[in-house]
């Protein structure tokens, strides 16, 4: 793990930033559980509010409409006084008002993972991420690759490359009670 800036509150939410399939939701989950908090994950609560799933948004309503969505939950969210678990869509953290109001409101984990690994995850991905359909595999890299600076603008770095979820999970709660 890795710590890339200075924090200084143990009351902020905590939120999980990174590429699809990087495991934000997964691990997300258990980290909520551990600390007794809540746990939002961010596209299931669009599709909860919208009755539609992330696919179907895009499909229908088109991208756009999906990144307002999600830019003015995690917005609201971040100014919520209850201090929450937060994962994100892979691609919400690309819009400056969310990094923003994630960065002043929250801790926020960067899960990283690696293209090696992050490739052998594919087959639990691709029917579900509009964002994977009609690409090669090198324009999936390339936005994986695209995308890598602006997660690190984070206050952790975790990889889960060479870890399941649990560990990670584990990880995470040790570096906080630590902060
Ligand atoms: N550390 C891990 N090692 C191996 N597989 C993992 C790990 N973390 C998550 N996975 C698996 O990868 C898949 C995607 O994980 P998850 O849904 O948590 O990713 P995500 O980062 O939330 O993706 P998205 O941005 O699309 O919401 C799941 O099937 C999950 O079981
Ligand atoms: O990386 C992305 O742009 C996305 C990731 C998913 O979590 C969803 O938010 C959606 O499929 C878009
Ligand atoms: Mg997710």
């Amino acid at each position: 793990m890795t710590e890339n800036i200075d924090i200084s509150s143990h009351d902020k939410h905590i939120v999980f930033i990174g590429f699809m399939g990087a495991g934000k939701t997964t691990i997300g989950q258990l980290v909520a559980k551990k600390l007794h908090r809540d746990f939002i994950d961010i596209d299931h609560e669009i599709e909860r509010i919208h009755q539609m799933p992330v696919s179907a948004i895009f499909q229908e309503l088109g991208e756009a409409s999906f990144r307002k969505m999600e830019r003015e939950l995690i917005v609201a969210l971040c100014s919520e006084t209850r201090s929450k678990i937060l994962s994100l869509g892979g691609g919400a953290y690309m819009q400056e008002e969310v990094r923003k109001a994630c960065l002043a409101n929250c801790i926020v984990f960067f899960i990283d993972v690696s293209w090696d690994s992050w490739k052998e995850r594919i087959p639990l991905l691709i029917d579900t991420r509009p964002i994977l359909q009609n690409k090669t595999l090198d324009q999936i890299e390339e936005l994986f690759l695209s995308r890598q600076s602006t997660y690190a603008m984070s206050h952790y770095t975790i990889s889960s490359s060479d870890m399941d979820a649990e560990t990670a999970a584990n990880q995470i709660v040790e570096s906080l009670k630590q902060a």
